[in-house]
C-alpha cells in the first residue's frame, strides 16, 4: 500500500514549466531521497503535496489520516523575527483558520516539550531564533513538523550550509523518525545522506530516474551528462 501517488502530474508557473508527467508512488515508512538541479522542480513537487501548489494537469493521492509534516528550506525563515523556540515550534499547531491572540492548551506546551528534549534542544526554549546556530534553528523547525506527529515528514534542504557534524546528527534523528514516518527529503548532501535513504528519486522538470539506492548502478544510463550520476557512482 503506497502513501503517496503521484499520476502524470505537471505544473507550469504562468509559462515556465516546472513539473512535466511525473509520476511516483511512495511506500508506507520509504525514506525517499529528493535530488536533482537548481530550478528542477523538487520544491514544486513538495507544495504540490502539501497543497501548496495546485497541479496544471494530473494528480495526487495521499493515503487517508496520513498527516503530513513540513519542514520548509530555512533561507525562507526571518531569523529577526522576535520569537523564541517555543512559540516557533507551538506555530505548528495553530489552526487553520487563524484567530488572533490564539491559546494552546498545557497538553500542546507539554508536547512541545516532549519533542525539544528528544530532539535535543530543550535548553533552546526560550532563546529567541535569531540567536541559535543554523543547525539549531534547523532542529527547531523540525521539532515544529513534529508537533501534529505526521505520519509523512517532508523537509527541503534541511542541512544546507550546516556542518557535517551536525548534518549527520540531524540524519540520525531522521533514521530514527522513519521508524514509523514515511519522509521524503530534498537535498544536495547526496554523499551523506546515501546511507540513510532507502530510495532516490532525480527531477529535472521530468521524472529521470526512480530507484532503490543498492541499483543505482543498474540504471546509470539515466545519469549521463549529469553531475549527480558521478556523485552516486562512488558509492
Ligand atoms: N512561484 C513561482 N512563480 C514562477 N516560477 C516559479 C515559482 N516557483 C518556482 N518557479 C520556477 O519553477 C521551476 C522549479 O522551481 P523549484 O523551486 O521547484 O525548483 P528546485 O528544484 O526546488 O530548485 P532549488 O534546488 O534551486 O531549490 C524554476 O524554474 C523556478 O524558477
Amino acid at each position: 500500500m503506497y502513501d503517496i501517488e503521484v499520476k502524470d502530474l505537471s505544473v507550469y508557473y504562468g509559462s515556465v514549466c516546472a513539473l512535466k508527467n511525473v509520476n511516483l508512488k511512495v511506500k508506507n515508512k520509504e525514506f525517499l531521497g529528493i535530488i536533482g538541479p537548481n530550478g528542477g522542480g523538487k520544491t514544486t513537487l513538495l507544495k504540490v503535496l502539501l497543497g501548496l501548489v495546485k497541479p496544471t494537469n494530473g494528480s495526487i493521492f495521499i493515503k487517508r489520516d496520513n498527516t503530513v509534516g513540513y519542514v520548509p528550506q530555512f533561507t525562507f525563515f526571518d531569523r529577526d523575527f522576535p520569537i523564541n523556540v517555543m512559540d516557533v515550534i507551538l506555530m505548528g499547531k495553530l489552526p487553520k483558520k487563524f484567530k488572533l491572540f490564539h491559546r494552546y492548551s498545557s497538553q500542546d506546551k507539554k508536547r512541545a516539550e516532549e519533542i525539544m528534549k528528544k530532539l535535543g534542544i530543550i535548553e533552546f526554549k526560550n532563546r529567541q531564533i535569531g540567536q541559535l546556530s543554523g543547525g539549531q534553528l534547523q532542529k527547531v523547525l523540525i521539532a515544529r513538523a513534529l508537533i501534529n506527529d505526521p505520519k509523512i515528514l517532508m523537509l527541503d534542504e534541511p542541512t544546507a550550509s550546516i556542518d557535517s557534524k551536525t548534518k549527520i546528527e540531524i540524519y540520525e534523528m531522521l533514521k530514527k523518525l522513519n521508524k514509523d514516518k514515511t519522509i521524503l527529503i530534498i537535498s544536495h548532501d547526496m554523499q551523506d545522506i546515501f546511507s540513510y535513504i532507502d530510495s532516490v528519486i532525480y527531477i529535472n522538470k521530468t521524472l529521470q530516474y526512480y530507484n532503490h539506492r543498492n541499483n543505482l548502478k543498474l540504471n546509470k544510463k539515466v545519469f549521463k551528462n549529469e553531475t549527480a550520476y558521478t556523485e552516486l557512482k562512488e558509492r
